[in-house]
């Protein structure tokens, strides 16, 4: 079995990062991320604890709203419109999933697309599903890309499982995976005979968020693991991937903690600087 960390891969596009935020700062720019917290969700505050962390540690800024709980409509689109119209601020991260009492849509249209660094917008969504390279994907799901890159593994003509259809990861890698001529199937909880779907996967990606729930049956011994999910179980961080279980019998594996979710924030660094550096093009015509 191989282990396939997130960490070589971070630290081999750190390098490169470090030197365009110098170049911004010589033109009086630092990449600033708004990022904007509604309550107290335990995952939410783990994201921007490794955010601001992994930010300041390159000199770039991320700076947090928080919003109570039961903040109103009205509140975060005028909070979304004023970062909007910051001219240093120059990516916006709402975590997700909202409160029931807030209409995703109308805060989705409100975000403006070329700040919307982790595709939440209808902007950024159609330019992903139109293979266009302009917007910016979900940071988690080009994080799995990246990690699949780094490591060399050929998707064209491979079968790509992927267990989730979420907005933020399943659904925008599937996209992602049929760019580089993966055969995708997409799974979710409606799915008959799950473990057989797995099973025939070459590369299978867990992103279910349910903890430990992709044991040994559904998987093979020539087959590659992705797993995206972060799940806490008895105050430890685990995945959705049962890794005793399934560790020793892949090919090769993602560890959590340790794997996808260190590229994610690197992601979000990344979409921080190409914004930034789009705006100081656009300033200097
Ligand atoms: N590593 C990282 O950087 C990140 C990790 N995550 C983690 O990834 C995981 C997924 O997150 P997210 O997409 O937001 O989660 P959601 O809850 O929004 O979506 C979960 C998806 O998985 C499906 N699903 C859930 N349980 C099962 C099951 N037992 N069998 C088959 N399908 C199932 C659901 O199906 P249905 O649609 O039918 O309900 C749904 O499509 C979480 O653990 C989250 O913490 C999230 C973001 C970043
Ligand atoms: N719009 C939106 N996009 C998200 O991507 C999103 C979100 N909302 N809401 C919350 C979840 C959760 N999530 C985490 C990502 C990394 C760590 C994390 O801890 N990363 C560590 C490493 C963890 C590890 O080693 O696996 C690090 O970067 O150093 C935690 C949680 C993103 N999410």
């Amino acid at each position: 079995m191989m282990e396939l960390r997130g960490l070589p891969v971070a630290n081999s596009l750190t390098e490169a990062f470090k030197l365009r935020i110098n170049q911004l700062k010589l033109g009086g720019i630092t990449p600033k991320l708004s990022v904007i917290r509604i309550g107290n969700n335990e995952d939410d505050i783990s994201y921007e604890r490794s955010i601001i962390k992994k930010f300041s540690s390159l000199d770039a800024v991320a700076e947090v709203t928080g919003l109570p709980y039961d903040v109103r409509q009205e509140t975060i689109e005028a909070v979304i419109k004023k970062m909007n119209n910051d001219n240093n601020v120059h990516g916006i991260l709402l975590f997700r999933p909202f409160p029931e009492h807030l209409s995703y849509e109308k805060i989705k249209s409100v975000i403006n697309g070329d700040k919307d660094v982790d595709c939440m917008s209808q902007t950024n969504m159609a330019r992903l599903f139109s293979g266009e390279k302009n917007g910016y994907p979900p940071c988690t799901a080009q994080a799995v890309m990246e990690i699949l890159d780094y490591y060399k593994v050929d998707l064209a003509g491979k079968k790509a499982v992927i267990v989730g259809r979420s907005l933020v990861v399943g659904k925008p890698l599937g996209i992602l995976l049929l760019e580089k001529n993966a055969t995708v199937t997409i799974c979710h909880s409606k799915t008959k005979n799950l473990p057989e779907e797995c099973r025939r996967a070459d590369i299978l990606i867990a992103c279910a968020g349910s903890a430990n729930m992709i044991t040994r049956e559904f998987t093979n011994p020539s087959q590659i693991v992705i797993d995206v999910g972060i799940n806490v179980e008895e105050g430890r961080l685990c995945g959705d991937v049962k890794y005793d279980d399934v560790a020793d019998y892949v090919q090769a594996i993602t560890p959590v903690p340790g794997g996808v979710g260190t590229v994610t924030t690197i992601e979000l660094l990344k979409h921080t600087i190409i914004s930034a550096e789009r705006y100081n093009a656009v300033v200097r015509i």
